[in-house]
């Protein structure tokens, strides 16, 4: 029995704690939105569940704050969720460099392993009744020589969401990575399409493509903002979301 198939039968004999919902958010890109969208998500969920947890498994890159080192990635998760909890549930790893995480933490010494970071996801799952869980980049982005982002995704057996930032070269990743998501057995729960460059031409018509062959449900269009806030997006939650 792999990990994945493991994980889904744990969930389904109930031996670790399984939120009423959960879905793991990844994009075609770094710098796509997946923060954005996630937020987003979180507001709109909080609508249909009273606990709701964002989490940022590994965040590369800090910023200063007045309690010290954080990530950017992790305080807008924080923003948009409605109940606290510690850190090293809602981010286990942050990394000071903004790099691949197995580089960043590589040079910051720190070994990342997948199983570590399903515990952290299953302790935080304890106080939630909904979790989205932002990966780091792509799909396939390396967490250290031997794991990757997906690998994660595939351990915590959860729906994915992808977001595609919508640029010139976004339906190759798109597609690509929709059969990356599917190839290891997991759901595409739907999909985002975020305006990331202001010029992008044709953009109706990509849309339109991806509609016709991502094969989910498209969740939201987000136009180019010149004030990027989770709060003025808005997403439409398929109800199988919000069933269980
Ligand atoms: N629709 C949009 N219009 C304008 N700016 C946007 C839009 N979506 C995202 N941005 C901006 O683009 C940048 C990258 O977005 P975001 O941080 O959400 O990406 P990400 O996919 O989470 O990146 P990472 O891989 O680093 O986690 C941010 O500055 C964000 O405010
Ligand atoms: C540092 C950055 N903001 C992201 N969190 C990590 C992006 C990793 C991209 C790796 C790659 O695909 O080349
Ligand atoms: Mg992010």
């Amino acid at each position: 029995m792999n990990g994945a198939t493991h994980t889904a039968a744990a969930h389904r004999m109930q031996l670790i704690p399984s939120p009423a919902f959960a879905c793991f958010v990844t994009g075609t890109d770094t710098g796509v939105g997946k923060s954005l969208v996630s937020a987003a998500l979180l507001r709109a969920l909080a609508r249909h569940y009273p606990r709701v947890v964002g989490m940022k498994p590994v965040a590369a890159g800090t910023i200063h704050t007045p309690q010290g080192p954080a990530s950017e990635d992790a305080l807008q998760l924080r923003a948009a969720s409605t109940v606290a909890v510690p850190p090293a549930l809602d981010n286990p790893v942050l990394l000071p460099d903004p790099l691949s995480p197995h580089l960043a933490a590589e040079r910051a010494g720190v070994r990342i392993s997948v199983p570590a970071l399903q515990a952290r996801y299953e302790a935080l799952c304890e106080h939630a009744d909904a979790v989205v869980v932002e990966g780091a980049g792509g799909f396939l982005v390396p967490l250290a020589e031997d794991c990757t982002i997906a690998d994660l995704a595939q351990a915590l057996a959860i729906p994915v969401v992808l977001v595609v930032g919508l640029r010139l070269g976004c339906l190759n990743h798109a597609l690509l990575t929709a059969q990356a998501i599917r190839a290891r057995g997991l759901p595409l729960a739907g999909w985002v399409a975020n305006q990331i460059d202001p010029d992008m031409a044709a953009v109706e018509d990509n849309v339109a493509y991806l509609r016709r062959h991502l094969g989910a449900p498209l969740l939201g269009r987000i136009g180019y903002l010149t004030q990027p806030l989770s709060a003025a997006v808005e997403l439409a939650l398929p109800p199988e979301w919000l069933r269980r």
